[in-house]
Protein backbone atom coordinates (compact mmCIF):
# COMPACT_ATOMS: atom_id res chain seq x y z
CA UNK A 1 0.00 0.00 0.00
CA UNK A 2 1.45 3.77 -0.69
CA UNK A 3 1.17 6.72 1.27
CA UNK A 4 0.94 4.51 4.32
CA UNK A 5 2.14 7.73 6.51
CA UNK A 6 0.08 10.70 4.75
CA UNK A 7 -0.11 14.76 5.74
CA UNK A 8 -2.50 15.78 7.62
CA UNK A 9 -5.30 18.36 5.60
CA UNK A 10 -8.27 20.44 6.86
CA UNK A 11 -11.46 20.96 4.95
CA UNK A 12 -12.43 24.97 6.33
CA UNK A 13 -15.64 25.57 5.80
CA UNK A 14 -16.77 29.80 5.05
CA UNK A 15 -18.33 29.71 8.81
CA UNK A 16 -15.31 28.87 10.27
CA UNK A 17 -15.78 24.96 10.49
CA UNK A 18 -13.25 22.71 10.36
CA UNK A 19 -13.10 19.09 9.21
CA UNK A 20 -9.92 16.65 9.60
CA UNK A 21 -8.50 14.64 7.22
CA UNK A 22 -5.58 13.50 5.41
CA UNK A 23 -3.66 14.44 1.75
CA UNK A 24 -4.30 12.47 -0.49
CA UNK A 25 -1.84 13.34 -2.89
CA UNK A 26 -0.29 16.71 -3.74
CA UNK A 27 0.20 19.45 -1.33
CA UNK A 28 -1.65 23.07 -1.40
CA UNK A 29 -5.34 24.99 -1.42
CA UNK A 30 -8.34 24.22 -3.50
CA UNK A 31 -11.01 26.88 -2.51
CA UNK A 32 -14.76 26.59 -3.95
CA UNK A 33 -18.27 25.75 -3.08
CA UNK A 34 -18.91 22.71 -0.67
CA UNK A 35 -21.41 20.08 -2.19
CA UNK A 36 -22.37 16.59 -1.95
CA UNK A 37 -23.28 13.89 -4.36
CA UNK A 38 -25.42 10.65 -2.79
CA UNK A 39 -24.21 8.26 -6.13
CA UNK A 40 -22.76 5.30 -4.82
CA UNK A 41 -21.17 4.80 -8.78
CA UNK A 42 -20.57 7.09 -11.44
CA UNK A 43 -17.55 8.63 -9.69
CA UNK A 44 -15.47 9.71 -12.45
CA UNK A 45 -18.13 10.90 -14.39
CA UNK A 46 -19.12 13.24 -12.09
CA UNK A 47 -15.54 14.74 -11.05
CA UNK A 48 -15.46 15.29 -15.15
CA UNK A 49 -19.02 16.79 -15.63
CA UNK A 50 -18.92 20.41 -16.35
CA UNK A 51 -21.19 21.73 -14.46
CA UNK A 52 -19.19 21.14 -11.11
CA UNK A 53 -16.52 23.49 -12.26
CA UNK A 54 -15.82 25.53 -9.00
CA UNK A 55 -17.05 23.29 -6.31
CA UNK A 56 -15.54 20.93 -4.33
CA UNK A 57 -17.24 17.71 -4.19
CA UNK A 58 -17.98 15.54 -1.04
CA UNK A 59 -18.92 11.64 -1.95
CA UNK A 60 -21.70 10.06 0.70
CA UNK A 61 -19.79 7.01 -0.67
CA UNK A 62 -17.71 6.13 1.92
CA UNK A 63 -15.15 4.22 -0.83
CA UNK A 64 -14.05 6.29 -3.52
CA UNK A 65 -11.51 5.30 -6.07
CA UNK A 66 -11.44 1.11 -5.87
CA UNK A 67 -12.93 0.90 -9.73
CA UNK A 68 -9.87 3.23 -10.89
CA UNK A 69 -10.72 5.40 -14.24
CA UNK A 70 -11.42 4.31 -17.70
CA UNK A 71 -11.21 7.05 -20.38
CA UNK A 72 -14.24 5.78 -21.83
CA UNK A 73 -15.88 7.19 -19.09
CA UNK A 74 -15.31 11.04 -19.34
CA UNK A 75 -17.96 13.54 -19.25
CA UNK A 76 -15.45 15.85 -20.65
CA UNK A 77 -11.73 16.57 -21.63
CA UNK A 78 -10.84 16.82 -18.05
CA UNK A 79 -11.50 16.58 -14.00
CA UNK A 80 -14.21 20.01 -13.44
CA UNK A 81 -14.81 19.52 -10.13
CA UNK A 82 -12.00 21.77 -7.94
CA UNK A 83 -11.36 19.69 -5.18
CA UNK A 84 -12.62 16.26 -3.53
CA UNK A 85 -13.33 15.10 0.10
CA UNK A 86 -14.17 11.69 0.68
CA UNK A 87 -13.97 9.45 3.22
CA UNK A 88 -11.81 6.41 2.58
CA UNK A 89 -10.18 6.61 -0.82
CA UNK A 90 -8.84 3.85 -2.55
CA UNK A 91 -5.41 3.66 -4.32
CA UNK A 92 -5.70 0.48 -5.32
CA UNK A 93 -8.16 -0.64 -7.75
CA UNK A 94 -9.63 -4.27 -9.15
CA UNK A 95 -11.03 -3.42 -12.77
CA UNK A 96 -9.95 -5.20 -15.42
CA UNK A 97 -10.61 -2.04 -18.09
CA UNK A 98 -9.63 0.44 -16.12
CA UNK A 99 -6.66 2.81 -17.51
CA UNK A 100 -5.14 4.11 -14.05
CA UNK A 101 -5.70 4.42 -10.36
CA UNK A 102 -7.99 7.23 -8.90
CA UNK A 103 -4.91 8.70 -7.54
CA UNK A 104 -2.92 8.60 -10.93
CA UNK A 105 -5.55 10.41 -12.76
CA UNK A 106 -6.88 13.41 -10.06
CA UNK A 107 -2.53 13.74 -10.05
CA UNK A 108 -2.76 13.90 -13.97
CA UNK A 109 -5.61 17.07 -13.61
CA UNK A 110 -3.62 18.41 -10.96
CA UNK A 111 -6.78 18.06 -8.52
CA UNK A 112 -6.00 18.10 -4.57
CA UNK A 113 -8.07 15.26 -2.42
CA UNK A 114 -8.19 15.13 1.40
CA UNK A 115 -9.65 11.64 2.78
CA UNK A 116 -10.60 10.33 6.21
CA UNK A 117 -13.10 13.05 6.63
CA UNK A 118 -16.04 12.32 8.59
CA UNK A 119 -17.99 12.62 5.68
CA UNK A 120 -21.48 11.89 7.74
CA UNK A 121 -20.77 14.87 9.66
CA UNK A 122 -19.97 16.96 7.16
CA UNK A 123 -22.95 16.36 4.99
CA UNK A 124 -25.46 16.47 7.66
CA UNK A 125 -23.95 19.84 7.93
CA UNK A 126 -24.42 21.19 5.08
CA UNK A 127 -27.55 19.74 4.95
CA UNK A 128 -28.61 22.06 8.41
CA UNK A 129 -26.75 25.14 7.02
CA UNK A 130 -26.36 25.21 3.21
CA UNK A 131 -23.69 25.13 0.66
CA UNK A 132 -21.14 27.80 1.40
CA UNK A 133 -17.58 28.19 0.21
CA UNK A 134 -14.77 26.16 1.38
CA UNK A 135 -11.18 25.03 1.10
CA UNK A 136 -9.03 22.03 1.23
CA UNK A 137 -5.85 22.48 2.76
CA UNK A 138 -2.41 20.54 3.68
CA UNK A 139 -1.44 24.24 5.23
CA UNK A 140 -3.05 23.36 8.48
CA UNK A 141 -1.43 25.34 10.88
CA UNK A 142 -2.44 29.02 9.08
CA UNK A 143 -6.28 28.72 9.62
CA UNK A 144 -6.68 32.97 9.98
CA UNK A 145 -4.40 33.31 6.34
CA UNK A 146 -7.02 30.77 5.04
CA UNK A 147 -10.05 32.33 6.32
CA UNK A 148 -8.61 35.87 5.20
CA UNK A 149 -8.54 34.10 1.27
CA UNK A 150 -11.51 32.18 1.62
CA UNK A 151 -13.19 35.62 1.94
CA UNK A 152 -12.07 36.38 -1.49
CA UNK A 153 -13.48 34.08 -3.30
CA UNK A 154 -16.70 34.72 -5.06
CA UNK A 155 -20.38 33.28 -3.81
CA UNK A 156 -21.75 30.77 -6.15
CA UNK A 157 -25.32 33.02 -6.36
CA UNK A 158 -24.92 35.40 -9.31
CA UNK A 159 -21.59 33.68 -10.63
CA UNK A 160 -21.18 33.37 -14.29
CA UNK A 161 -18.97 29.81 -15.18
CA UNK A 162 -20.04 28.66 -17.97
CA UNK A 163 -18.24 30.69 -20.44
CA UNK A 164 -15.21 28.99 -18.33
CA UNK A 165 -15.79 25.54 -19.76
CA UNK A 166 -18.02 26.16 -23.21
CA UNK A 167 -15.78 25.44 -26.15
CA UNK A 168 -14.43 28.60 -27.87
CA UNK A 169 -14.96 26.72 -31.30
CA UNK A 170 -17.75 25.51 -33.05
CA UNK A 171 -17.50 21.51 -33.66
CA UNK A 172 -19.03 18.32 -34.90
CA UNK A 173 -20.38 15.28 -33.27
CA UNK A 174 -21.56 12.09 -34.98
CA UNK A 175 -22.21 10.82 -38.13
CA UNK A 176 -22.44 13.74 -41.16
CA UNK A 177 -25.03 11.79 -42.83
CA UNK A 178 -27.26 11.43 -40.00
CA UNK A 179 -30.91 12.39 -40.70
CA UNK A 180 -31.19 14.94 -38.02
CA UNK A 181 -28.98 18.46 -37.84
CA UNK A 182 -29.08 19.90 -34.27
CA UNK A 183 -27.35 23.10 -33.26
CA UNK A 184 -26.02 22.91 -29.41
CA UNK A 185 -25.13 25.45 -27.17
CA UNK A 186 -22.51 24.48 -24.79
CA UNK A 187 -22.75 25.73 -21.40
CA UNK A 188 -20.59 22.98 -20.56
CA UNK A 189 -22.10 19.93 -22.25
CA UNK A 190 -21.62 16.64 -20.85
CA UNK A 191 -20.53 14.06 -23.71
CA UNK A 192 -23.05 11.39 -22.75
CA UNK A 193 -26.28 14.27 -23.92
CA UNK A 194 -24.09 13.96 -27.48
CA UNK A 195 -23.65 10.73 -27.45
CA UNK A 196 -27.39 10.17 -26.79
CA UNK A 197 -28.24 12.95 -29.74
CA UNK A 198 -25.99 10.54 -32.02
CA UNK A 199 -27.53 7.28 -30.82
CA UNK A 200 -30.67 8.72 -32.23
CA UNK A 201 -29.28 9.79 -35.80
CA UNK A 202 -28.05 13.30 -35.16
CA UNK A 203 -25.33 14.97 -36.49
CA UNK A 204 -24.66 17.71 -33.81
CA UNK A 205 -22.66 21.28 -34.61
CA UNK A 206 -21.89 22.09 -30.72
CA UNK A 207 -21.66 26.31 -30.60
CA UNK A 208 -20.09 28.43 -27.74
CA UNK A 209 -21.41 30.12 -25.08
CA UNK A 210 -21.14 33.47 -27.03
CA UNK A 211 -22.62 32.19 -30.21
CA UNK A 212 -25.65 34.39 -31.65
CA UNK A 213 -28.92 33.06 -32.97
CA UNK A 214 -28.13 33.56 -36.52
CA UNK A 215 -24.57 31.51 -36.35
CA UNK A 216 -26.08 28.64 -34.76
CA UNK A 217 -28.86 28.80 -37.38
CA UNK A 218 -26.50 29.16 -40.51
CA UNK A 219 -26.34 25.47 -41.32
CA UNK A 220 -30.09 25.40 -40.86
CA UNK A 221 -30.39 22.70 -38.27
CA UNK A 222 -33.57 20.41 -37.26
CA UNK A 223 -33.61 21.49 -33.86
CA UNK A 224 -31.82 23.45 -31.06
CA UNK A 225 -30.19 22.28 -28.27
CA UNK A 226 -29.26 24.06 -24.83
CA UNK A 227 -26.77 21.86 -22.59
CA UNK A 228 -26.13 21.95 -18.82
CA UNK A 229 -23.37 23.51 -17.56
CA UNK A 230 -21.66 24.94 -13.96
CA UNK A 231 -23.04 28.54 -11.91
CA UNK A 232 -25.83 30.81 -11.93
CA UNK A 233 -28.45 30.81 -14.81
CA UNK A 234 -29.27 34.52 -14.75
CA UNK A 235 -26.17 36.12 -15.86
CA UNK A 236 -26.30 33.83 -19.22
CA UNK A 237 -27.69 36.91 -21.13
CA UNK A 238 -26.73 35.63 -24.49
CA UNK A 239 -28.09 32.12 -24.30
CA UNK A 240 -31.34 33.97 -22.86
CA UNK A 241 -31.59 36.11 -26.18
CA UNK A 242 -30.53 32.99 -28.31
CA UNK A 243 -33.49 31.37 -26.63
CA UNK A 244 -35.79 33.84 -26.91
CA UNK A 245 -34.98 33.85 -30.71
CA UNK A 246 -35.58 30.02 -31.45
CA UNK A 247 -39.02 30.02 -29.43
CA UNK A 248 -40.34 33.13 -31.17
CA UNK A 249 -39.75 31.22 -34.35
CA UNK A 250 -41.17 28.29 -32.85
CA UNK A 251 -38.08 26.20 -33.75
CA UNK A 252 -37.55 22.42 -31.86
CA UNK A 253 -35.60 23.25 -28.89
CA UNK A 254 -34.62 20.94 -25.94
CA UNK A 255 -32.89 22.61 -22.73
CA UNK A 256 -31.16 20.01 -20.29
CA UNK A 257 -30.08 21.19 -16.16
CA UNK A 258 -28.70 24.44 -17.18
CA UNK A 259 -30.28 25.01 -20.28
CA UNK A 260 -33.91 24.68 -18.55
CA UNK A 261 -33.20 27.09 -16.25
CA UNK A 262 -31.77 29.27 -19.27
CA UNK A 263 -35.23 28.54 -21.34
CA UNK A 264 -37.45 29.26 -17.82
CA UNK A 265 -35.45 32.91 -17.54
CA UNK A 266 -36.39 33.09 -21.56
CA UNK A 267 -40.24 32.69 -20.49
CA UNK A 268 -39.25 36.08 -17.84
CA UNK A 269 -39.71 33.06 -15.02
CA UNK A 270 -37.46 33.82 -12.12
CA UNK A 271 -34.70 30.99 -10.80
CA UNK A 272 -32.75 30.68 -7.49
CA UNK A 273 -29.94 29.29 -5.39
CA UNK A 274 -30.95 26.51 -3.35
CA UNK A 275 -30.37 25.62 0.00
CA UNK A 276 -27.96 22.58 -1.09
CA UNK A 277 -29.69 21.95 -3.90
CA UNK A 278 -29.84 18.30 -5.16
CA UNK A 279 -26.74 15.83 -6.56
CA UNK A 280 -27.77 12.48 -6.68
CA UNK A 281 -28.11 9.51 -8.64
CA UNK A 282 -32.34 8.41 -7.14
CA UNK A 283 -33.82 11.91 -6.97
CA UNK A 284 -37.52 10.63 -7.35
CA UNK A 285 -39.46 12.73 -9.88
CA UNK A 286 -43.47 12.45 -11.03
CA UNK A 287 -43.87 13.18 -14.50
CA UNK A 288 -47.30 14.87 -14.52
CA UNK A 289 -48.46 14.24 -18.47
CA UNK A 290 -48.34 10.69 -17.77
CA UNK A 291 -48.91 10.22 -14.42
CA UNK A 292 -45.25 7.61 -13.77
CA UNK A 293 -43.08 8.03 -10.91
CA UNK A 294 -38.99 8.11 -12.60
CA UNK A 295 -36.00 7.78 -10.81
CA UNK A 296 -33.40 10.37 -12.01
CA UNK A 297 -29.88 11.81 -12.18
CA UNK A 298 -29.53 15.27 -10.71
CA UNK A 299 -26.75 17.66 -9.84
CA UNK A 300 -27.86 21.52 -9.01
CA UNK A 301 -27.79 24.10 -7.01
CA UNK A 302 -30.12 26.45 -8.75
CA UNK A 303 -33.51 25.95 -9.45
CA UNK A 304 -36.68 28.05 -11.61
CA UNK A 305 -39.36 29.19 -9.03
CA UNK A 306 -42.54 27.40 -8.85
CA UNK A 307 -44.99 29.85 -8.29
CA UNK A 308 -44.01 32.09 -11.48
CA UNK A 309 -43.95 29.12 -13.61
CA UNK A 310 -47.52 27.76 -12.47
CA UNK A 311 -48.31 31.71 -13.24
CA UNK A 312 -47.40 31.72 -16.22
CA UNK A 313 -49.75 31.09 -19.31
CA UNK A 314 -46.94 30.40 -21.89
CA UNK A 315 -45.68 27.55 -19.59
CA UNK A 316 -46.82 24.28 -18.05
CA UNK A 317 -44.62 22.37 -15.53
CA UNK A 318 -44.36 18.61 -16.74
CA UNK A 319 -42.08 17.37 -14.34
CA UNK A 320 -41.97 18.28 -10.25
CA UNK A 321 -39.16 16.50 -8.22
CA UNK A 322 -40.96 14.74 -5.85
CA UNK A 323 -38.55 15.48 -2.66
CA UNK A 324 -39.71 18.63 -2.23
CA UNK A 325 -42.12 19.93 -5.25
CA UNK A 326 -39.61 21.68 -7.11
CA UNK A 327 -40.07 22.36 -10.68
CA UNK A 328 -38.18 19.43 -12.56
CA UNK A 329 -39.72 19.91 -16.02
CA UNK A 330 -41.70 22.36 -17.95
CA UNK A 331 -42.86 22.67 -21.61
CA UNK A 332 -43.65 25.96 -23.54
CA UNK A 333 -47.85 25.40 -23.96
CA UNK A 334 -48.24 26.61 -27.55
CA UNK A 335 -44.22 26.23 -28.69
CA UNK A 336 -42.15 23.41 -29.52
CA UNK A 337 -40.11 23.45 -26.44
CA UNK A 338 -39.13 21.96 -24.12
CA UNK A 339 -36.73 21.20 -20.49
CA UNK A 340 -35.84 18.93 -17.54
CA UNK A 341 -33.42 19.89 -14.50
CA UNK A 342 -32.21 16.56 -14.19
CA UNK A 343 -30.29 14.73 -16.14
CA UNK A 344 -31.73 11.72 -18.76
CA UNK A 345 -28.56 10.91 -20.03
CA UNK A 346 -27.61 9.58 -17.01
CA UNK A 347 -24.16 9.51 -16.36
CA UNK A 348 -24.28 8.01 -13.77
CA UNK A 349 -27.41 7.24 -13.51
CA UNK A 350 -30.27 5.33 -13.85
CA UNK A 351 -32.31 5.38 -17.34
CA UNK A 352 -35.77 6.07 -16.47
CA UNK A 353 -35.75 9.38 -18.31
CA UNK A 354 -33.99 8.53 -21.46
CA UNK A 355 -37.53 8.75 -23.05
CA UNK A 356 -36.94 12.41 -23.30
CA UNK A 357 -34.25 12.21 -25.64
CA UNK A 358 -36.56 10.11 -28.29
CA UNK A 359 -39.60 13.30 -27.28
CA UNK A 360 -36.82 15.86 -28.48
CA UNK A 361 -36.43 13.66 -32.14
CA UNK A 362 -40.24 13.12 -32.57
CA UNK A 363 -40.65 17.09 -31.88
CA UNK A 364 -38.01 17.58 -34.63
CA UNK A 365 -40.48 14.99 -36.96
CA UNK A 366 -43.13 16.92 -36.40
CA UNK A 367 -42.11 19.81 -37.24
CA UNK A 368 -40.39 18.79 -40.79
CA UNK A 369 -43.93 17.16 -41.32
CA UNK A 370 -45.65 20.11 -40.85
CA UNK A 371 -43.20 21.83 -43.13
CA UNK A 372 -44.05 19.83 -45.90
N1 LIG B 1 -26.04 20.42 -14.13
C1 LIG B 1 -26.36 21.66 -14.40
O1 LIG B 1 -26.57 22.06 -15.54
C2 LIG B 1 -26.39 22.62 -13.23
C3 LIG B 1 -27.04 23.93 -13.53
C4 LIG B 1 -26.69 25.03 -12.52
N2 LIG B 1 -25.28 25.32 -12.55
C5 LIG B 1 -27.13 24.65 -11.12
O2 LIG B 1 -26.28 24.34 -10.29
O3 LIG B 1 -28.30 24.61 -10.85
Amino acid sequence: MKYQSRKKAILLLADGTIFNGKAVGRDGNAFGEVCFNTGMTGYQEIFTDPSYFGQLMVTTNAHIGNYGTFEEEMESDSVKIAGLIVKNFSYDYSRENADQSLQEFLDKYGVLAISDVDTRALVSYIRDHGAMNAVISTDVENIEGLKAQLAEVPNMDGLELASKVSTTEPYFYGDPNAEFKISAMDLGIKKNILRNLAKRDAYIKVFPHSATFEEMSAWEPDGYFLSNGPGDPDPLTNAIEVTKEIIKRDLPLFGICLGHQVIALANGIATYKMHHGHRGINHPVKNLLTGKGEITSQNHGFSVDREQTESNPEVEITHVHLNDHTVAGLRMVNKNCFSVQYHPEAGPGPNDATYLFDQFIENIKKREYVNK
